[in-house]
């Protein structure tokens, strides 16, 4: 089989990547196609593992009334988030759309089982924390994923792991890695929401790239 890739495909890989945007506010009701859900799951599925450990588990969420609970764990966690800001700064903060929950009609939380596989696993030994990167990578496969479906995808971290646990009936050994919004858009911002809203700037790739030594 010829593994290499065309330049169409790298083009449309580049694409994927710059286009990719946290989506918050754009999101339609439209409901995602089973088969389309399930390409994006079976992409998360083959993101690259430690010790090929595949710690994840997804819980996909239509029902409103699951994630009205987990909305509600975001606004307490919101709050106090505000809090930790003051002046113009706590301004800025409070004008952010920081969450689609309740707009995307599927929410899909991706998690980590930091026992799936025993107590010493090729590549966890010096760091045991990979076990959580590796989840972190699914979740990237899948936003990518979702992109070249045209689907947006918002992750939203504001909330306590412990009430997406209790809202979604996780078991205690199990930790909730991401909150992702899922569903079609009306549009994909060109860049990110928090650079345009003059929260930050994209940082310069020359500051960032290192040779040899720090
Ligand atoms: C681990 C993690 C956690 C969060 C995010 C991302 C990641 C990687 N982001 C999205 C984040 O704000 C966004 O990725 C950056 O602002 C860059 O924008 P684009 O993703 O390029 O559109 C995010 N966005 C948001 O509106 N609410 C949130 O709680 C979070 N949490």
């Amino acid at each position: 089989m010829n593994t290499a890739i065309t330049e169409i495909e790298r083009k449309a890989l580049y694409k994927v990547i710059y286009s990719r945007r946290d989506v918050r506010g754009q999101f339609l009701s439209d409901p995602v196609p089973d088969d389309v859900l399930g390409r994006l799951l079976d992409a998360a599925h083959h993101a690259p593992s430690v010790g090929f450990m595949q710690p994840w588990d997804f819980i996909v969420v239509k029902e409103p009334e699951v994630r009205q609970k987990v909305k509600s764990g975001f606004e307490i966690a919101h709050a106090e988030a505000a809090a930790m800001f003051s002046g113009k700064k706590q301004e800025a903060y409070c004008s952010l759309k920081l969450e689609g929950i309740m707009e995307s009609p599927l929410g899909i939380c991706v998690t980590c089982d930091r026992s799936r596989s025993g107590d010493v696993v090729i590549g966890r030994t010096a760091n045991p924390e990979m076990d959580l990167y590796s989840s972190v990578c699914a979740v990237q496969n899948l936003w990518l994923a979702a992109r070249a479906e045209n689907l947006g995808v918002g992750w939203v971290s504001i909330i306590h792991h412990d009430h997406i646990r209790q809202a979604l009936g996780i078991p205690e050994h199990i930790v909730p890695v991401a909150w992702l919004c899922v569903g079609y858009v009306s549009f994909f911002h060109k860049t990110p929401e928090l650079q345009q809203a003059g929260w930050l700037p994209r940082m310069e790739l020359d500051s960032l790239v290192h040779y040899e030594t720090w």
